[in-house]
């Protein structure tokens, strides 16, 4: 709805916005009842006209800096709640001081300023709020019962003064204990998305090595294979396999194997250009994807891997071991079964390990 928009705004402080507008109206309606109780002569008209002006000035002039994201550039809580708030409970508090016949609604009109910041303040704002609307309401209560007797009986006003302090500290009670709630809730919810996040990583990533694992390979091939189609290019795809990979183990224990293909895996990594992809297939297997590319470019990546690994000290492991991989290349042709391109690259693979390992085999689709 465009007036709507007009109105709030549509960015983030939306909500804040909406508030105001909430408690620019209610001020309105307040004002509406003041100029009643002039009219009825209840009220004088000065004390009247300067409070309701006040108050929809003030009110009016937080809807601004609300409505056009000003409160946003000043810092703290964009909301202005609690400025709102102090600015209530002082506005209530000067307008009683000025003229005791609001008494019949100061204390709701308190009680409406500490309610006000509920869903927003912390527990110690709120608590706060209802001291000094305390203080703010008994210091009016006591200038106006020392200065003008007649108009503020003292005894009246110790009474209002000790029916506000039951209320509000109830009130204050409860806005406490709904600031505490909403912490809890909101501890809860940033441990719900970092546990989120964590299977979200989990999903995608091999815990071991900490690249993709084979589920999002799989995911990011079928949709680099929807490219391929639109592109009409040929890819590759790359089957690695660590030799001897059981050596490492049985001579040098799980762990050493384990760190051995976590540096394995940082070797790879940095082989890669920005388009390619790769990931743990299985067990001491690594799959490369190389997008728009021919069998000899992604050979031409494997060199690199092998020039990398050759320079790689794994001696904090194991002194003196070296590591040494074999590679399967195959081409996939646009629209072509993935499987199919997979196995050819197993196939090479096979070739390379049957021809001695440390080596790189192309297989090529048939024709
Ligand atoms: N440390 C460790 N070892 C693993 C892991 N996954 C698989 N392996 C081991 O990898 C070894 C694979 O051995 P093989 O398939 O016999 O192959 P290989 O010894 O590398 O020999 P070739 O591939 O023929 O060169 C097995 O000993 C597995 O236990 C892992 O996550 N951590």
């Amino acid at each position: 709805m465009r007036w709507a928009d007009w109105l709030l705004g549509r960015g983030q402080g939306r909500g804040a916005v909406k508030l105001t507008l909430l408690a620019l109206a209610v001020y309105a309606l307040f004002a509406v009842n003041v100029a009643v109780q002039v009219h009825l002569g209840l009220m004088q008209a000065g004390p009247g006209a300067w409070v309701s002006g006040l108050s929809l000035a003030g009110i009016t002039a937080f809807y601004l800096l609300l409505r056009t994201g000003l409160s946003q550039q000043l810092g703290g809580d964009p909301s202005l709640t609690l400025p709102q708030s102090v600015f209530g409970v002082l506005i209530t508090a000067w307008g009683y001081a000025i003229d005791p016949a609001l008494r019949g609604a100061i204390i709701a009109i308190m009680l409406l300023n500490l309610v006000w910041g509920m869903f927003v303040l912390s527990q110690r704002q709120a608590f706060g709020l209802y001291l000094f609307g305390l203080a703010a309401l008994g210091a009016a209560m006591a200038w106006g019962a020392a200065t003008d007797p007649v108009r503020f009986p003292p005894a009246v006003e110790a009474l209002h003064f000790s029916f506000a302090a039951i209320l509000m500290t109830a009130v204050s009670v409860l806005s406490v204990n709904m600031a505490r709630l909403r912490a809890k809730l909101g501890a809860r919810t940033a441990d719900l998305h970092a546990a989120l996040e964590r299977i979200q990583y989990l999903a995608h990533h091999d815990e071991l090595t900490r690249i993709s694992n084979r589920r999002h390979l799989s995911e990011r091939l079928a949709a680099e294979q929807l490219n391929q189609r639109q592109s009409g290019q040929t890819m590759s795809l790359v089957l690695i396999d660590i030799d001897h990979f059981k050596a490492v183990n049985d001579l040098h224990g799980h762990a050493a194997g384990d760190a051995v293909l976590r540096h394995f895996a940082t070797a790879l990594q940095s082989a890669l250009r920005s388009t390619d992809f790769a990931g743990r297939w299985g067990g001491e297997e690594f799959l490369v994807v190389t997008p728009q590319a021919s069998a000899d470019t992604a050979a031409a990546l494997v060199d690199r891997l092998r020039a990398a690994l050759a320079v790689t000290s794994f001696d904090s492991l194991v002194p003196g071991l070296r590591i040494t991989f074999s590679a399967g290349v195959a081409e996939c042709a646009p629209g072509e079964d993935l499987h199919l391109a997979i196995d050819r690259a197993d196939r090479a693979l096979y070739r390379a390990k049957l021809a001695g390992r440390d080596r790189t085999v192309s297989e090529f689709a048939p024709l």
